[in-house]
């Protein structure tokens, strides 16, 4: 093929980055793909200030033009959104278009379908863009740690929910005004709870388990927690104890089955996961062979997303008649189908807040309770008695445990007559393979 054509559908936050950065480096692009790639059809609402489009390239205003466009070879979906993009880009497979997209939700939740389409209209659909922003570990992990048995990996994968962390801990600013920024930054969702809640966070685990462990995309079996409920005294007093508060996805490969968890999680300080600040993402992968590598960069922002999704365009340019040797989920048949444990089953350590009467003998109640569900503590902080003065925190670090033995434990102190506001758990990963 003497020059490859690409179709933009979208010109938000993304979609104005991919084109600016295709138009700035079109020349080593076309060097490197071997050939001239070029945007020549974009659909968009409307023209984006922020993109200066020639007369050469076909705007129009219906996204679905583009994917009937017979001219263009690849369909970049930037428009978000589980319903129109989950039709725009089956419509773009069944007219034999290669497709790139950013969207981790459509991927996450409707990927197997998607897939399965394209291996049978001899496409392929890319995904970079929708992991980690900017990071390449679609690519790290699919074809640089190929060789590996994967045991496990961690990641900060929400730049909004990581940039929130980090102004409320190294400036002491309130949530809903750190959020307010990220969205002006064009870091956030079009709805932000799915930032917040975890949800985000959630699809791109769905997403990194496969590609890890070859197991189909199960968003529907992630456990799923976000930080909205996170305050500064919880970020101050995992401080003081060696620790920071980060929301991780996590996914490890056990004997009885696959972990998929995302929530806010102590990690040591000296950890670099735990110096990962801002709207910067980073994944740690432990694999059998190389051990831990890690992965870090922007998870978000326009065009630091668009590095991926043109790093994709590349990637089915070079080999456009010749598409697909690296199959979608980076396994070419279905794995032995690991189950996904449910979080009960799961180990770990915890943090603990509990708020109790500052009265004598707390601390034995406390410490009978959790021997009595097998729990080790590791450390225990009092604070000083809150404003009131009637009341005081205790802080508990314990050794892991099973989670179900935990919620017994949090039933029981919960139902103490001196433990007086909602226990306050924040679970712990040391994360040093
Ligand atoms: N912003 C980031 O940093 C970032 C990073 C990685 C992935 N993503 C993903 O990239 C995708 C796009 O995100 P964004 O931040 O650019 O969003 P955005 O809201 O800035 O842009 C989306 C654009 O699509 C347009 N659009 C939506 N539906 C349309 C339709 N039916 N017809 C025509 N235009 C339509 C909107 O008008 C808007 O201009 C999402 O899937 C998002 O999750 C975003
Ligand atoms: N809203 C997402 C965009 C990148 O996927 C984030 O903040 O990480
Ligand atoms: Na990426």
């Amino acid at each position: 093929m003497k020059s490859v054509n690409v179709g933009l559908c979208g010109l938000g936050t993304v979609g104005s980055g991919t084109f600016n950065v295709m138009q700035r480096n079109l020349e080593d692009i076309a060097r490197r793909a071997g050939k001239p790639v070029r945007i020549t059809h974009i659909g968009a609402r409307r023209d984006n200030p922020a993109c200066e489009v020639g007369e050469d390239v076909k705007i129009s205003r219906d996204i679905f033009d583009v994917v009937r466009d017979p001219d263009v070879h690849i369909v970049v979906e930037l428009i978000g959104g589980y319903d129109t993009a989950k039709a725009l880009v089956l419509e773009a497979i069944s007219n034999g278009k290669h497709v790139v997209t950013a969207n981790k939700a459509l991927i996450a939740v409707h990927g197997n379908e998607i897939f399965k389409a394209a291996e049978a209209n001899g496409v392929v659909v890319a995904y970079e863009a929708a992991v980690a922003g900017g990071i390449p570990i679609i690519k790290g992990i699919r074809e640089g740690l190929v060789a590996n048995d994967i045991k496990w990996l961690a990641g900060i994968i929400n730049g909004t929910g990581n940039f929130i962390l980090t102004e409320m801990r190294e400036k002491g600013r309130v949530f809903d005004d750190v959020l307010k920024e990220a969205q002006a930054l064009g870091y956030a969702e079009a709805d932000p709870t799915f930032d917040v809640e975890g949800i985000d966070a959630a699809h791109k685990l769905t997403i990194l388990a496969s590609i890890a462990f070859g197991i189909p995309l199960q968003f529907d079996k992630v456990y799923t927690e976000g930080i909205s409920r996170i305050t500064r005294e919880d970020v101050q007093y995992a401080e003081e104890l060696g620790y920071r508060i980060k929301h991780l996805g996590f996914t490890r490969k056990t004997a009885e089955g696959v972990e998929l968890r995302v929530h806010p999680t102590l990690v040591p300080e000296k950890r670099l996961l735990a110096n990962v600040n801002g709207v910067l993402n980073a994944v740690l992968v432990e694999g059998d062979a190389v051990g831990p590598t890690m992965y870090y960069g922007p998870g978000a922002g326009s065009e630091q997303t668009a590095s991926s999704v043109i790093a994709d365009i590349v990637d089915i340019a070079r080999e456009i008649d010749n598409a697909g040797n690296v199959p979608h989920l980076g396994y070419s048949t279905e794995t032995e189908n690991l189950p996904v444990l449910p979080v009960s089953e799961i180990e770990t350590a915890y943090y603990l807040r509990i708020t109790v009467k500052d009265e004598i003998g707390q601390m034995a109640q406390i410490a009978s309770i959790m021997s009595e569900n097998g729990i080790n503590i590791e450390a225990i902080l009092q604070k000083e008695p809150e404003e009131d003065a009637s009341t005081v925190p205790l802080i508990l670090l314990t050794h892991p445990v099973r989670e179900k033995h935990m919620d017994k434990a949090i039933e029981a102190l919960q139902g103490l007559d001196s433990v007086i506001k909602p226990i306050v758990r924040i679970r712990v990963e040391q994360l040093d393979g």
